[in-house]
């Protein structure tokens, strides 16, 4: 299946889960390829960043591929969620763009965030007794961490489903999806370290290079000899969403000059900003205490500034 993004698993549209999509169909989809190509030894795989915030892929996975091997890259949740907006404002035929194309980033903020909060003060009550304070009331989920069939209770399988459905199918795709420390759980709770490696789109932007071989040794992939100006390119940028269209970093303008609505400088945008950072900080807290105990790699140190608590 040479095809980006199947959704064979993850719940594209929450409304109809896959995890428990037909078996039959991977084995003759393989099957078909493997007699087309004549490779007895292809592999069929799905892989999506949509693989993150979906509840019940670590379980389905895990069932498909015991060995599998969990690759994460996570970039400042207050920048992941203004390239989404951006990107959904931009495309017209893109799943949100109708619920952002009248917006600024500040008044979508505005709507969104209180919605989001709403949803989630809904699923408080649903906390296990005794328990931490839950997201909805400023405080962090426990540090060990928990997923779906793994130690989850139901109000934090409720809130999982705030964050990613608050407001509609994909909806949550622009700030839910960026509160990383509750994906990351339903993965580290189902997978030892051995088999997932977090990586962050600062150190890609930085240092491609090291990030590859990083990622070459864990996969135990043969080391492959990259071209500079390959390197050096940035794919799906915001000057061209799209997997083919790649651009030198040079290339790429700053959001605020791309009439998206995303950066005047005015104090809106400023206030906006500042709101949904002060609503990331507790799972980005949760991120940092991690990082210390040396369950994920060091984060950024940008991040360990904006998200202070
Ligand atoms: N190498 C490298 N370094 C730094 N940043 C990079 C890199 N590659 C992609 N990007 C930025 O990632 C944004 C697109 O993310 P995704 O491709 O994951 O989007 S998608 O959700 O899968 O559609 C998009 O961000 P914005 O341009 O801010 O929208 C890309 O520019």
């Amino acid at each position: 299946m040479r095809v980006e993004e199947a959704f064979f698993f993850n719940p594209q549209d929450p409304g109809n889960t896959r995890c428990d999509h037909d078996l039959e169909v991977l084995h003759q989809l393989t099957a078909i390829q493997r007699i087309k190509l004549n490779r007895q030894d292809l592999l069929i795989g799905d892989w999506s960043a949509t693989h993150f915030s979906c509840t019940c892929c670590p379980v389905s996975l895990k069932m498909i591929n015991p060995d599998i091997k969990i690759v994460v890259m996570l970039r400042d949740p207050t920048q992941r969620a203004l390239s989404r907006f951006v990107e959904q404002k931009r495309q017209a035929n893109f799943p949100q763009h109708q619920a952002v194309r009248n917006h600024t980033f500040a008044s979508y903020v505005d709507v969104e965030l209180g919605s989001l909060e709403a949803c989630l003060a809904r699923a408080a009550p649903f906390r296990r007794p005794g328990g931490d304070k839950p997201a909805a009331e400023g405080g962090a989920a426990p540090a060990q961490p928990v997923g779906w069939g793994a130690g989850m209770d139901l109000g934090q399988w409720q809130e999982m489903q705030c964050f990613n459905r608050h407001s509609g199918w994909r909806a949550g795709a622009i700030f839910g999806w960026s509160v990383y420390d509750v994906y990351l759980s339903n993965y580290m709770a189902h997978f030892p370290p051995s088999q997932l490696l977090v990586l962050y789109t600062d150190e890609l932007a930085e240092r491609p290079l090291e990030v590859l071989q990083r990622l070459e040794t864990f996969l135990g992939a043969p080391p492959h000899k990259y071209e500079a100006e390959l390197l050096s390119r940035v794919y799906n940028s915001r000057e061209c969403y799209h997997w083919r269209c790649g651009r030198q970093r040079s290339e790429i303008r700053p959001l605020s000059a791309l009439d998206a609505g995303a950066g005047p400088d005015d104090g809106l945008f400023a206030n906006a900003v500042a709101r949904l950072r002060a609503f990331y900080l507790p799972h980005m807290q949760r991120l940092f205490q991690w990082a210390d105990e040396g369950r994920i790699p060091l984060v950024p140190p940008a991040w360990r500034t904006a998200y202070a608590a």
